[in-house]
């Protein structure tokens, strides 16, 4: 035999060896048992049996050793995690969902941020840790926080170790892993234990805590281009007291809506879609987005924009995004003539098709409870078939100022004067201004030039409009009439009672055409 060859067999000889010695010692069978009911002697019996020579005997004990290592190894894995199962309990958190949010602010608030060597910083609190502009806007400096970094983070809670992992996969792995929404963000918390109660009660105190921070705060969720909610910016609530408009559509629109989401048995008993919708339309500047800010704020509701001109927005996406909108939100789509004229007109400025943007206002996935707004400069420009009653169930005029909301809003422009002199420099303010001439935003703009002289800007205005007169000011004709709510049937979709609006010619009027409403009073649900 040739000398390496010598050597080779030697070795493997030893390895079978070996081999033998090692399946033994797994056996927990006495030797009196004899060496056939061990592992190895069963496979050399076996071997010899079927007539392989000790050489690939040696190899077949090799491979079963193998065979039973890699098993092991694979239904080990199992066996871990069947383990952790057991005694580890975790709760996983993802940046596309809100709850995100509220684990972030959690954080920052944890004595655990203070002392982290690792931490990130951050000017927002929101899902996926962008940079979102608007938040800390109030104030005078941005806000800052400080949270853990990415990576594993040790902490106690309530007495309890919990270990943290936040997690960023790369964009690759997101897209191999098919992730449309963009890269998502994962924080997970784990503890010793079998009981959830420790994670459960920190997901609800994460939860209290994040809503008492946006409890003076309305926050405002748009559509990203991924077609999901993105929390943009959270504004101090607007108090109704700062919309300067007709004191009884205000209080009519506020009760109306209050009493819808307070209506939920009434609509579920009669079978009626659980939602309400309002438009509100007419003159730019005249509080259209103002009025619905501040309604949202004093029901407690956030804010979910959709902007049809978006054109990553397609049908399904939209359909998505409606049906994702909490229950208790208001939804809130704005300039909607400027996607869709007319049916007919296609949708030139929006990748949403008419018939789109009707399902999904009032498709089956559509969310129940939800209060939708929509505002326009030009309803003459809508399709009836959008603002038929069911999808809007009341709409409301907005129109340039009139002399007593001139005087209402210089009194509250300069709230600290005495009430006489208040009065007094308001009348001489607002009698100088025609009536529906300027819209709301104009006349704001006016006294922002005047901030600290009241009396400076009550004299200055005659003076200010005869310019914007000459100059045929920047505002369109006045309309001839009142402010006032117009409101179609409760119960929308049965009505069939309202006179639908006429498609206008494209041609933009200078006084928009009023609508003919049939019910002159707002109808409770119950009556
Ligand atoms: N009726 C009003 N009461 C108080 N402030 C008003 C009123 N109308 C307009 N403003 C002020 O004018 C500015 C613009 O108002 P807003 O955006 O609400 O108008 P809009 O009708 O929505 O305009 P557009 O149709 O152009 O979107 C805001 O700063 C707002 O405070």
């Amino acid at each position: 035999m040739h000398p390496r060859q010598a050597l080779l067999t030697s070795q493997l000889g030893l390895v079978v060896k070996n081999a033998n010695t090692l399946s033994r010692s797994y056996s927990s069978v006495p030797d009196a048992v004899g060496s056939q009911d061990t592992v190895g002697g069963i496979v050399s019996n076996i071997a010899q049996h079927l007539g392989m020579g000790e050489f690939a005997t040696g190899g077949l004990q090799l491979a079963v050793i193998g065979g039973f290592l890699a098993g092991f190894r694979y239904f080990g894995g199992y066996f871990v995690d069947y383990v952790k199962k057991r005694v580890i309990v975790t709760a996983n958190f993802d940046s596309r969902d809100e709850s995100y949010s509220w684990i972030l602010n959690w954080l920052n608030e944890h004595p655990y941020s203070n002392v982290a060597t690792q931490f990130s910083v951050s000017t927002v609190i929101s899902r996926g840790a962008q940079r979102l502009p608007g938040e800390g806007l109030d104030s005078t400096a941005p806000a800052v926080y400080f949270l853990p970094a990415h990576g594993l983070h040790i902490l106690r809670h309530k007495n309890r170790f919990m270990w943290l992992n936040r997690e960023r996969p790369s964009p690759s792995v997101a897209a191999a892993g098919g992730q449309s929404n963009g890269p998502a963000e994962r924080i997970s918390i784990s503890t010793f234990g079998r009981s959830r109660a420790p994670l459960h009660n920190l997901v609800l105190e994460a939860r209290t805590l994040f809503i008492e921070r946006d409890k003076s705060r309305t926050v405002v969720f748009a559509a990203d281009q991924y077609g999901a909610w993105r929390r943009t910016r959270s504004r101090l609530k607007r108090p109704l007291s700062t919309i300067v408009i007709s004191h009884t559509v205000k209080d009519r629109l506020v009760n109306d809506a209050k009493e819808f989401l307070e209506s939920e048995n009434f609509y579920a008993e009669r079978g009626l879609p659980y939602r309400r919708g309002y438009l509100l339309y007419g003159q730019p500047g005249s509080g259209k987005s103002s009025m619905i800010h501040s309604l949202a704020g004093e029901l407690g509701l956030n804010i979910y924009v959709v902007n049809l001109s978006n054109k990553s927005l397609t049908d399904d996406t939209l359909g998505e995004l409606v049906s994702d909108t909490p229950s208790r939100c208001l939804l809130l789509i704005e300039d909607v003539d400027s996607a869709f004229v007319q049916r007919t007109q296609g949708s030139a400025n929006s990748s949403v098709t008419f018939s789109g943007l009707l399902n999904a206002i009032d498709g089956v996935a559509a969310q129940e409870g939800r209060i939708l707004c929509m505002t326009t400069n030009h309803i003459e420009r809508l399709d009836p078939a959008l603002i038929r009653p069911g999808r809007i169930d009341v709409r409301i005029l907005f129109e340039n100022a009139s002399q007593a909301q001139a005087a209402e809003l210089f009194r509250k422009f300069y709230p600290g004067l005495p009430t006489q002199d208040a009065l007094k420099l308001s009348k001489e303010f607002s009698s100088h201004i025609p009536e529906k001439r300027f819209s709301m935003a104009h006349l704001q703009g006016y006294l922002m030039g005047q901030k600290n002289n009241p009396i400076a800007g009550a004299n200055g205005i005659q003076e200010w409009v005869q310019r914007h007169e000459n100059n045929g000011g920047s505002d369109s004709t006045a309309y001839d009439q009142d402010q006032e709510v117009e409101e179609f049937g409760n119960t929308g979709c049965i009505s069939g009672t309202s006179t639908p609006v006429r498609p206008a010619t494209p041609a933009r009027p200078a006084t928009p055409k009023r609508i003919p409403f049939t019910l002159p009073e707002v109808r409770k649900p119950d009556e």
